[in-house]
């Protein structure tokens, strides 16, 4: 299969990576990547406790021996990191990033999932470490929502606001992380508050849509990696702006391009527009 590689990779300086949920689809994407980077080397890698893929290699899934096992100490798997890559379950992330603090480990973070309180969490522990945490690393939904504030903007009034999302059956939460942002960027283009303006289920009776609302549909099945579509539907016309992934590789890669932003940072929260070069 072909890889997905970053060209723009700088060969020095070295950065010694851990991945957390080592076993998981971006878990084994991550360790894939890491060890194709000639900048990276893979430091470290963790899964939860009784996890059947603990004390085996991180990269035996690849048919090869990288010399890292995946442990659930969470000291010893952090022992030789300076930055964790953590995509795995909100609880999992936050037990992880009180450890990161103390070692003063950076993080990047791709979980998704958390709740507000969880979020203020990490901007807190972000006071001592650096962490980036977005709910996609990819360039293209990144760059997506950069369109997305300026469609929002132009399309102000007259159009009714749908964000479509649609993923694997193995997805725990919903909507996306991805959806959610989308619905941030837009309600914050168009100065509304996202919490009041969300519509998340629609059954029975409804009454007819209230323009000032945005609305989201989430969609499960099969093998689907990550589409986004957000609709801007007005009388005679639609607009659709969507993205959609075809691979989990594109995540890997925009989690390394974020190790290698985070090298230049003593503590901060940032996110891809940060990495990126968007704001
Ligand atoms: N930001 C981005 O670009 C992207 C974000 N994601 C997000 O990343 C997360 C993981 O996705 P994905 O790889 O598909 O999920 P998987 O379920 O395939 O992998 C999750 C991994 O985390 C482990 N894990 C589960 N619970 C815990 C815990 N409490 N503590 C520590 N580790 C735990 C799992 O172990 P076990 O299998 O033993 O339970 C598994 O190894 C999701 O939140 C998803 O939305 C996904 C893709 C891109
Ligand atoms: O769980 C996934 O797979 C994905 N999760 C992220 C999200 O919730 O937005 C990113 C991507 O869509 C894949």
């Amino acid at each position: 299969m072909k890889r997905v590689t970053d060209s723009s990779a700088p060969t020095t300086p070295l950065r010694r990576i851990a991945i957390a949920g080592a076993s998981g689809r971006m878990g084994h994407m991550l360790v894939e990547a890491v060890r194709e980077a000639p900048d990276c080397r893979l430091a470290g890698a963790l899964d939860v406790a009784g996890s059947a893929a603990i004390g085996s290699d991180a990269a035996a899934f690849l048919g090869i021996t990288s010399g890292v096992p995946i442990v659930s100490d969470l000291r010893a798997g952090l022992a030789d990191a300076q930055v964790l890559i953590d995509f795995t379950r909100p609880e999992g992330t936050l037990a992880h990033m009180a450890v990161c603090r103390e070692l003063g480990v950076q993080m990047v973070i791709g979980t998704t999932g958390f709740s507000d309180a969880q979020k203020a969490g990490i901007a807190e522990a972000a006071k001592d470490i650096a962490i980036m945490l977005a709910p996609n690393m990819s360039v293209g939904v990144n760059v997506t929502l950069k369109l997305l504030e300026m469609a929002a903007k132009a399309l102000a009034t007259g159009y009714d606001i749908e964000i479509i999302e649609a993923h694997h059956r193995h997805k725990v939460d919903a909507p996306s992380g991805t959806a959610l942002k989308m619905g941030e960027v837009i309600a914050d283009a168009l100065g509304r508050d996202l919490k009041e303006c969300a519509v998340y289920a629609r059954e029975g009776i409804t009454g007819e849509r209230d323009p000032s609302t945005i609305g989201f549909s989430a969609i499960r099945g099969g093998d689907i990696v990550g589409d986004h579509t957000v609709l801007f539907a007005g009388i005679g016309e639609r607009i659709e702006i969507s993205h959609k992934s075809s691979s989990r590789a594109t995540y890997a890669q925009g989690s390394l391009r974020a190790v290698r932003f985070l090298a230049g940072q003593k503590a901060g929260l940032f996110d891809m527009f940060d990495v990126l070069g968007l704001r």
